[in-house]
């Protein structure tokens, strides 16, 4: 199992504004599954997210990458537990403005001694003809297809993507996710989704659902489909 995540519990503030947002999540995700991670604004998702990255500390619990332990890591260890196998894609794209498509991507290529080849990934992600632009030069999809490649040129092991397409308009959110399927087969890469969006649950390995702050359904799905069918995104 490459992540097993057991009783995750996180809560916020004290007194009377203490809310525990996990209430104890356990599950587990395979090598190069994509998961999607859903439910009610508010329930908790990005909180996992963020807590499985690293970007949060979680109150008790235990999450294991690889059989690897992060829980009571410091922030030095947790910094390069992200730099060693995460990659993280978000709603807005934050992007470097003063830096073209290109630099921005080779800001993250140097946190690894093994990227991939900046070239394959411009023409994979269809950045090619735009790498010497700006990001304010490119529209909301071609920005968030930077933001692909800027996470992906470390070849990260795990991606962790927080609503990646809740910006972007009905095909252009099919592109990327295509995209993400191509890179999935391609590279193996195991993904994490959080997303509102309903019909991205028939493109993935597997499902789940969380409702205040536990799982409430947790599936793998049997009957895929490619992303390039899917409807109503
Ligand atoms: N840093 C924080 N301090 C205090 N409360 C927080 C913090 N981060 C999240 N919360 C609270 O935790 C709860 C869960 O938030 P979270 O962002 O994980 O939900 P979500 O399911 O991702 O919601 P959405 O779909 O709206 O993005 C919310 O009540 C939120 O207000």
């Amino acid at each position: 199992m490459y992540l097993e995540i057991k009783d995750m519990k996180k809560s916020f503030g004290s007194g009377e504004s203490y809310n525990q947002v996990l209430k104890g999540i356990t599950t587990n995700i395979e090598q190069g599954q994509m998961c999607v991670i859903q439910g009610n604004s508010g329930s908790g998702k990005s909180t996992m997210l963020n807590c499985i990255g690293g970007l949060d500390t979680m109150d008790s619990g235990s999450v294991k990458v690889d059989g690897n332990e992060i829980s009571g890591l410091n922030a030095d260890e947790l910094s390069e537990y992200r730099r060693a196998n995460l990659g993280f894609i978000f709603q807005f794209y934050n992007l470097v403005p003063n830096l073209t498509v290109k630099e921005n991507i080779e800001i993250c290529q140097f946190l690894t001694s093994d990227p991939l080849d900046m070239e394959e990934l411009l023409d994979t992600l269809g950045l090619t003809e735009h790498q010497d632009k700006f990001p304010a030069q490119l529209s909301g999809g071609q920005q968030q297809r930077c933001a692909i490649a800027r996470a992906l040129i470390k070849n990260p092991k795990l991606l962790l993507c927080d609503e990646p397409t809740g910006a972007l308009d009905s095909k252009t959110s099919k592109d990327i996710l295509i995209l993400l399927e191509k890179i999935n087969q391609q590279y193996g890469t195991t993904m994490l989704i959080v997303t509102h969006n309903n019909a991205i649950r028939n493109m993935v390995h597997k499902v789940i659902i969380i409702k205040d702050g536990q799982i409430s359904e947790d599936y793998e799905n049997e009957t895929r489909l490619p992303a390039k069918s899917l409807e109503d995104l």
